[in-house]
């Protein structure tokens, strides 16, 4: 390519950009006009809502349809999520709590989720991010919910039992995790690895064959791994991109995780229910009486009217010994006819029955 070649091009590009520019800017007018019109529709005493999931998903949804490339849909979804999220911002900034330290994987899924701008708040135990939104600290709070290769988060299902929360969205994430080291690791003495108990568990074939003798030490996230690696020569830890660059590490061995495929849903908690958008789903916890066949009964009516269950899990009630609650999450939104009639049904024959929230299906 020549020089002349180019040349032209950047004179193009530039051009492109101050078109993107000024329809940016007249997007975010919009966003601010529309805030106007929020506050000036509410009634007395009511807050006015900024954030509309079901709206946002929407938005996406059209964006990824439309998109010809050559950019993908995910690329362009990705782009004008930020977008939105600016847009927001000038509204009224979000405040959304997440399982910190920063640089965790669930701060990740908090920026796929809501956009960059927000303002964040890292928390140190899943159940502080609970306590968090309840006391209205924050908006939102995001939690890991289940990972494909380890199974279900109970602290995160635990929580569930003890506060009233509305889950209002999901975010899927690949977890890739890596071996990382800081300036002064000796690598061929590494004696100690740290990292989160769940990603330890996702490399343990890895760990096997590469460092079957070494110390693996539990901490509390991965990021927190990262930071202790700083200061030791002998030791490494496992943990992902962000947590890598936040703590200045490096790669002594990429994607180490035993499958290729593994993901973690997380889970955007908050007290506003979510509309439906025609593609939800539902999240309810469940506990039926301790006799023979109650999950069969339960199951039933899912089954007779071909709802699409996507996870079932049980764990201990904490009200009595060898009693149990089943978290059930489906495909549908619980005002539709259908599933209304479906969890009538489960209620009646349920000791108790609480729908955790109806949400659009993850876009991104
Ligand atoms: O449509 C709205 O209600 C808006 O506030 C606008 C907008 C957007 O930028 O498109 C911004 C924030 C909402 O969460 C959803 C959409």
């Amino acid at each position: 390519m020549s020089e002349q070649e180019l040349k032209a091009l950047r004179v193009r590009i530039d051009s492109l950009d101050e078109k993107i520019l000024q329809l940016i800017s007249d997007r975010a007018r919009c966003a601010e006009e529309v805030a106007r019109v929020k506050m000036a529709s509410l009634a007395e005493g009511e807050q006015p809502v900024f954030y509309r999931p079901e709206r946002e998903a929407q938005v996406l949804k059209r964006v990824m349809e439309r998109n010809k490339g050559p950019l993908g849909n995910e690329e362009m979804a990705r782009l004008f999520r930020e977008i939105m999220s600016s847009c927001l911002a000038l509204e009224n900034p979000l405040k959304v709590a997440y399982l910190g330290p920063e640089g965790t994987f669930t701060q990740a899924a908090a920026m796929k989720h809501f956009g960059h701008a927000v303002i964040s708040k890292p928390m140190a135990a899943i159940d502080e991010v609970f306590r968090e939104v309840a006391a209205g600290a924050v908006n939102f709070g995001v939690v890991p919910v289940e990972n494909s290769t380890e199974g279900a988060v109970n602290h995160t299902l635990d929580s569930f039992l003890e506060h009233d929360m509305v889950i209002c969205g999901e975010v899927e994430l690949r977890i890739h995790h890596h071996l990382l080291v800081g300036e002064n690791t000796k690598t061929d003495s590494i004696s100690r690895i740290y990292s989160h108990a769940q990603s330890l568990a996702q490399c343990r074939k890895w760990l096997d064959a590469h460092y079957p003798n070494v110390e693996r030490v539990a901490v509390s996230s991965n990021a927190e791994a990262a930071k202790r690696v700083k200061g030791e020569w002998n030791s490494a830890a496992i943990a992902g991109d962000m947590a890598a660059g936040l703590y200045g590490l490096t790669r002594l061995a990429e994607k180490i995780e035993d499958r290729p495929d593994n993901s973690t849903r997380f889970l955007m908690i908050g007290n506003q229910e979510v509309p439906p958008t025609g593609d939800d789903k539902t999240s309810i916890i469940v506990s039926m009486s301790n006799k023979p066949g109650a999950l069969h009964e339960l199951l039933v009516p899912f089954h007779d009217n071909g709802i699409d269950l996507t996870r079932i899990e049980t764990r201990p009630s904490r009200s009595g010994k060898w009693t149990y609650v089943f978290f059930i999450d489906f495909v549908g939104h619980h005002r539709d006819p259908l599933i209304k009639g479906v969890l009538e049904k489960i209620s009646q024959e349920a000791v108790a029955l609480k729908v955790l929230g109806s949400y659009p299906k993850a876009v991104l």
